[in-house]
């Protein structure tokens, strides 16, 4: 496990892009991290060829991050035949063995809800580059909501690095960066556009994200 990194500014992964407009807005906006999702369920999926569609448009040192779900060993394997990914990032219920096996750097989602030990869990995945710390929905992630980041432990408890998830926004990242001291923040509801304040999943909102760094890099 990466030892614990708490960055005076995180970085920013921005999640669930599925259209050419939304990759180029995120890349400009200076997004650090860009994830997609192949998990069949999430309305935010896209297949391994629409992904590598989509991935030859970033440049250089922005991290290509495919999100799986409880996958099986041959369906990683064949978006990693066509997709160059950076990172891989496990959102289900995977050991660390199934999340080792590709040989490639990873994060594991820990679905955040009373009772989750942070430490024994960060204590299981000691491949990993770092927990990405989520809702717990019966969804396996995605959702919109926040968590009690009270759950987490404090930066020095700490030696492990959180990916910082769950229904962030503009309007209260910087809280959380204040709070929790994150190495990095992921996103994806709170930058798509809404239409009668409900996200619509896959299609995010250009000024959204630019809102949603610009609160990042005040806090
Ligand atoms: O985004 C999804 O649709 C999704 C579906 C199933 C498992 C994980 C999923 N997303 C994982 C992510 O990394 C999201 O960015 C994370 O859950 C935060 O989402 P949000 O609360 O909407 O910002």
């Amino acid at each position: 496990m990466t030892r614990s990194f708490s960055a005076v500014t995180p970085r920013i992964k921005i999640c669930g892009l599925t259209r050419e407009a939304d990759v180029d807005a995120a890349v400009a906006a200076g997004a650090d991290a860009l994830g997609f999702v192949f998990y069949a369920k999430s309305p935010r999926a896209v297949t391994a060829a629409r992904a590598a569609e989509l991935v030859r448009r970033v440049p250089p040192f922005v991290t290509v991050v495919g999100l799986f779900v409880n996958p099986a060993p041959d369906e990683v394997e064949g978006v990693l035949d066509h997709v160059p990914l950076n990172l891989l990032q496990f959102h289900g219920d995977e050991g660390e063995a199934d999340c080792r096996r590709y040989r490639r750097p990873y994060l594991k989602a820990a679905r955040m809800k009373a009772g989750v030990d942070l430490l024994k869990y960060a204590a299981d995945f000691p491949s990993a580059r770092g927990l990405l710390l989520d809702t717990f929905v019966d969804g396996y992630g995605g959702s919109g909501q926040t968590f009690d980041w009270s759950l987490i432990p404090a930066p020095a408890e700490r030696d492990f690095s959180i990916v910082l998830s769950g229904g962030l926004d503009a309007g209260n990242v910087a809280e959380a960066i204040r709070a929790i001291r994150p190495a990095a923040v992921d996103v994806s509801s709170g930058v798509e556009l809404h239409v009668d304040g409900k996200a619509v999943k896959g299609i995010k909102d250009p000024q959204r994200i630019q809102e949603f760094i610009a609160a990042v890099r005040g806090a």
